[in-house]
Parts: structure tokens; sequence; C-alpha cells
């Protein structure tokens, strides 16, 4: 051990040997400076002398100097902040391992803090989205429960180029991996899948898992985004790629030299990106027209810089991770690995179903009743759908303490419909008392919230007529939505970086609520023509065919679709015709209209039932 002890090249001759490598490569001064003062190195005075040298070189060159001045044990700390701040001195990684470097007993029970704005940065980004995605977001703003209490895997099937499968990958931290690579060119981990099958929660679990640094992966950077979010800037409006990045997510402190984000221009490879919801785009903007984004300090508008981050142009090497719903076309030389989400298996069916429900006579009758209902079983492999299903078996337990959902309750309608009586009974109904339980009534609850239903309803169609799934303050009290509403569950905040604004901005639930919502004004509402109430059957039949979004048209010179597009899909619209196909039967409707009817409301139902049931049988079979 000693003659190890004397073999080793004593740390001051290994400054001046490398003093030129360590000149050029070594950056973060500040953090060098701090700890050495710290441990008593150096003093107030060595700092501002070293603070006062004009170049960064001229910096290290006088720590250099300073510190063999003060002698081995000096020189010795230095190289060993070198090795303990890794993620800040990457540069000089592979001079320690040319050096052979191994800290020796003396210096590694000295303490190193780490001061570096890289490392700070990284640590508030992991902290930052831990907190961001510790909860699942549910219920309005009333409740919300821990991701770890209730996230489930769902099944995830591997494709290839021509979406043929090449196995399932078994868990969440392994998507990043080079598993099912088709690609290796590509940057981009496509997920797809349909309406509510839980690709956000998905993206939620691998930023939460980053954050707690259980993912596969040696990205210290990680960045969040919903697409939705760059189409609510305005035309005109131009930010830079650092701006996106830090105002949209996290801000970098004590950064005056801007180290960061030149951190991250140097090492992309060490940065992921997710862009949740490509479907929801809105492209307004003449893409084509815009000139390309090469240069990271040009500033352009954002969905430019989607763009670009996306193929490639800027933070080539970045890892980029894209959702969208089931049918959006990307071109396969972007993408590097393709995964499609096919919702709860029976075994994750019976794990979601222990983790929600705590007592096991509660499990059992509602496993009970769905293997009797091989249709809401089905509709139940749907994680959003399983959600509502299983909150409504809640809502009956705790209200009217019936574990029982009414025999017709299979369609996709009867859900949104229980959904909506779930919420509408929060503010009808007084808190249960524990010996006595109300009983259930349907038509009652609908009737007394008649009144916010029209006024979610006709918000929800505003929403889907000027293409947006994103509300106003304003625009919620145009309404008629009152304060007290929203506290019911139909919408929930959207946080400021999931939009362009300052100001509070609310979206409902979920995207097929706000659809369900529409489809309902729709046979509400008196002011409209009868035709106006089949529309969106129209505009679905004259959109069919486009499918093109923006990265087709800045990877390839496709052609450009003609028409300009509220929606890259328009989904939304389909949901609402079924819904409203669905919503003719239902028999609380039926209830609701001789209510509405005798308050003055005048209503479609019977126009609407007759010609809907024409067109759209074929369609019906679950909605
Ligand atoms: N893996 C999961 N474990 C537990 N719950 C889930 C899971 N996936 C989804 N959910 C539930 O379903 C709801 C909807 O999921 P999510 O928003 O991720 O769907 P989506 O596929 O992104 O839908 P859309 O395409 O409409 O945006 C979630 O809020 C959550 O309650």
């Amino acid at each position: 051990m000693d003659q190890i002890k004397e073999a080793r090249v004593p740390c001051s001759s290994l400054l001046t040997y490398h003093r030129e490598l360590l000149v050029t490569r070594l950056r973060s001064i500040q953090c060098i400076l701090d700890n050495l003062f710290t441990c008593g190195f150096f003093c107030q005075e060595d700092v501002e002398i070293v603070q006062q040298t004009a170049t960064k070189a001229d910096q290290v060159r006088k720590i250099l100097e300073l510190v063999q001045c003060k002698g081995e044990e000096a020189c010795e700390y230095l190289i060993f902040i070198i090795y303990k701040v890794c993620d800040a001195y990457i540069d000089l990684q592979p001079w320690l391992k040319e050096i052979n470097y191994n800290p020796s007993e003396d210096v590694t029970v000295m303490k190193v803090v780490n001061t570096d704005p890289i490392s700070r940065y990284c640590e508030k980004l992991r902290h930052d989205m831990s907190r961001d995605t510790s909860f699942i977001m549910s219920y309005g703003q009333q409740e919300e429960t821990r991701l770890e209490d209730l996230y489930t895997d769902t099944v995830m099937e591997l494709l290839n180029d021509c979406n043929e499968s090449l196995g399932f990958l078994e868990s969440v931290d392994q998507l990043l991996g080079d598993h099912a690579v088709f690609n290796p060119q590509g940057e981009i981990t496509y997920i797809m899948g349909d309406a509510g099958v839980g690709k956000s929660i998905l993206l939620q679990k691998l930023q939460n898992l980053w954050s707690t640094k259980e993912l596969q992966t040696d990205a210290i950077f990680f960045f969040k985004f919903r697409c939705r979010m760059f189409s609510t800037f305005k035309d005109a409006e131009q930010i830079s790629l650092r701006d996106l990045l830090f105002k949209h997510n996290c801000y970098p402190d004590h950064d005056p030299d801007n180290e960061v984000f030149d951190y991250i221009l140097r090492f992309p490879e060490k940065v992921v990106f997710t862009f949740d919801g490509y479907d929801e785009i809105q492209e307004d903007v003449d893409l084509m027209n815009l000139p390309e984004v090469v240069s990271p300090e040009d500033k352009a508008n954002p969905l430019q810089l989607l763009i670009s981050l996306l193929c490639g142009k800027l933070l080539k090497g970045s890892q980029k991770v894209l959702t969208a719903r089931t049918g959006i076309e990307i071109q396969s030389k972007v993408i590097r690995k393709k995964v499609a989400l096919r919702g709860f298996s029976p075994d994750h069916l019976k794990t979601y179903t222990d983790l929600h429900f705590k007592e096991q006579e509660h499990r059992e009758l509602v496993s009970i009743q769905l293997d009797a209902s091989p249709h809401l079983w089905g509709l139940c492999s749907t994680p959003l759908f399983c959600w509502i299903v299983f909150k409504s078996f809640g809502h009956l337990h705790t209200m009217h303490d019936s574990f029982h959902l009414p025999e017709t309750c299979i369609t996709l309608t009867d859900i949104f419909l229980l959904l909506s009586e779930v919420f509408l009974s929060r503010s009808a109904t007084p808190a249960p008392s524990l010996l006595k339980k109300s009983t259930r009534c349907t038509s009652e609850t609908f009737k007394a919230g008649l009144r916010p239903l029209v006024a979610f309803a006709k918000l929800a169609l505003q929403g889907m007529e000027r293409g947006s799934f994103i509300s106003s303050q304003e625009e919620i009290s145009e309404c008629g939505v009152t304060e007290e509403d929203l506290t019911l569950g139909f919408l929930r905040p959207l946080s400021e970086e999931d939009t362009s604004g300052s100001s509070a901005t609310f979206e409902f639930l979920h995207m097929t609520l706000q659809s369900f919502l529409a489809a309902f004004a729709l046979v509400l509402d008196e002011q409209a023509a009868a035709s106006s109430i089949l529309k969106f059957f129209t505009e679905c039949s004259r959109r069919r065919k486009v499918s093109c979004l923006p990265l087709d048209s800045c990877i390839s010179s496709s052609s450009k679709p003609s028409e300009k597009k509220p929606f890259a899909s328009n989904e939304h619209l389909q949901f609402t015709n079924l819904f409203l196909c669905g919503l003719h039967t239902a028999p609380e409707l039926i209830l609701l209209y001789e209510h509405a009817v005798s308050l003055g409301f005048t209503v479609r139902y019977t126009l609407c039932s007759t010609r809907l049931v024409s067109q759209c049988s074929a369609r019906q079979k679950c909605y």
C-alpha cells in the first residue's frame, strides 16, 4: 500500500505537466474557487485575484499558480474536485482516465460541494420534474392521486417501420434503450395510441423515473412539452431556442456566463425531450414559407423550432420522445423506434383494480361485474375509460351504498353520462351521512345540474368550433360557468408551461369529455339551424383524406395540405359525432329534454334522433 503511495506522481507535477490541457479544458471556475475557499486552501484575497483576471484561460492559469504555491495537498484537492463534480468537468474526465487517477484516502474524506451552474441546473430540473410528475391530475382541482399509487403498466408493442411487431417492451425504464431500434439514424421514439390509452401518463412515468434517476439513460437534461402549446403562440411571435427550453421548463439560476445553454449546445446527446400530443398541433402557420431554423442563436416561430428539433436540425443527437394518436403518419426516416400502446391486458386490469380499490370486498365486486360484461371489460382496457368506470363505482358506493353499475351502462356515452352524473352530484347532493345513504336518482341529479351542464356544454362546443382545447377565464365566464362550477371536475387548470400566456387557462378533464359535452350542446342548442347539428359529420367526411403533418413538410417536399385545418387530426370531431349517436338513445337524456323544455329550452331531440339514426346506425355499436 505504502509502495503504491510512493509510486504516485505528485499532483503538483501533474498540474505542471498537463498545464496546457487544463488551461484549455477547465471550465466552471466558480465551483473550483468555492471549494478551495471553503476548505481553507484559498483566502478571500486569492479568490478576488482570480476573479479579477480578465479571461477564463488566465483565470485557470492563476488558479494553477496559486494552488501550486499552497502545496501538494491543495493540488491534490483541485484534481479531486474535477473528479467529484464530473458533470461540470466532463471535458477533463478522459484526462483523469489517462493519468489513471485514483483519489487517495486522505483526499476522499474532504468535502466537495457542487456549485457548478450546470450540475445545479440538473438538480433543479430533477427536483421540478419530480414535483410536477408525482401526481396524476384528476377530478378537477380537488383530488390528486400519487402516480406511484395508481400507475400500472400497459401493453407496449414495439413495431418496425412497416408496423410489424418486434415484440413487447417489458417496462418503461427501457423505453430509451437500443432494443427494437429499426433506424439508428432516427432520433425520435414515437409512441402512438388511441384516445385515453395512456400516452401522456406514460410520458409522465418516464419523466418521473428520470427525476429519480431510475431511467436507463445518461441524459442529464430533460425538457417536457405539450405540442398544443406550440399552437398558442401568435403567428408572428418569435422566440429563441434558449427561451423555449428555459422559460417553458425551468430557468437556470446563477448562470451569468450562460454556461448551461452552452453545455446543451455542445452535448445535445445529454438531452431528452418529450413532446406530447403531436396530433393536437393546430397547423395554421404556413410552414413552407418559413425559413428553416438551423442556428440555435436565431429567433424563430416556436412551431418552427419544434419542427427543427424533431428533424434534428437543432440539437442534433438529442433524444426525442413524441406521442400522437393512432393514425398520424410521420416519416420513418426520422423515427428511431416505434411503440404502439394497446391498453390494459387482463393482468394489468387486475393490478389496476387492486391499486384503485383498497378493500378486498370492493375489488371482488368490481371483478365480478367486469367478468360478467365483456363489453364493460372491453371499455376498461382503455385506462381513461377504466378510470371513469372505477370512479363511478366509487361514487355509487359512497353516495348510495350501491356497488352496481346499471345494466345499461355499457356504452361509452353511458360512461360519460355517468361521469357527468358523478360530477353534477357533487354540488347537488349534500355530503352523505354515514348511516343513511341517499337513493340514487339520475334524472334528479341531471335536472338539478342542468344549468352548469348547459354552460360546460356550450364552452365545449365553442372550443370545438374555434379549434381549441384551451379556454380562458373570460370564455368560461361568458358561457355561464361560475367559480363554483369549476370545482365540479369538468375542467382543470393548465400550468403556465403548457400555454404561452400568463393568465389562467383551463382544459376539459380529457379531450373526449369535451367531445361528449359538445355533442350535448349540439342537441340542446336552441339557436342553431336544424342542419347545424350534423356539421361535424360533413366536416369529417371532407377532411378524412388529409393526414399530413408539419413534420412531413419539413423533412420532405410532400405536398402541403390544401385546407387550413384547426387540428392535425379530426378525431375529436368524430368522437362528437359518435357521442351524438349514443346520446339519442340515452334514457337520461329523454328525461332531461323534458325538463329542459319545461324550463323553456328548445331542444332538437326528435330531429336529431331521426336524422342521426339513419346516418350513423352502422357506427354506433359501442357508443
Ligand atoms: N398506465 C396507467 N396507469 C393508470 N392510469 C392510467 C394509465 N394510463 C392512463 N391512465 C388514466 O387514464 C387517463 C387518460 O390517460 P392519458 O391522458 O395518458 O391518455 P392519452 O393516451 O394521452 O389520451 P389523448 O390521446 O386523448 O391525449 C389518465 O388521466 C389516467 O387517469
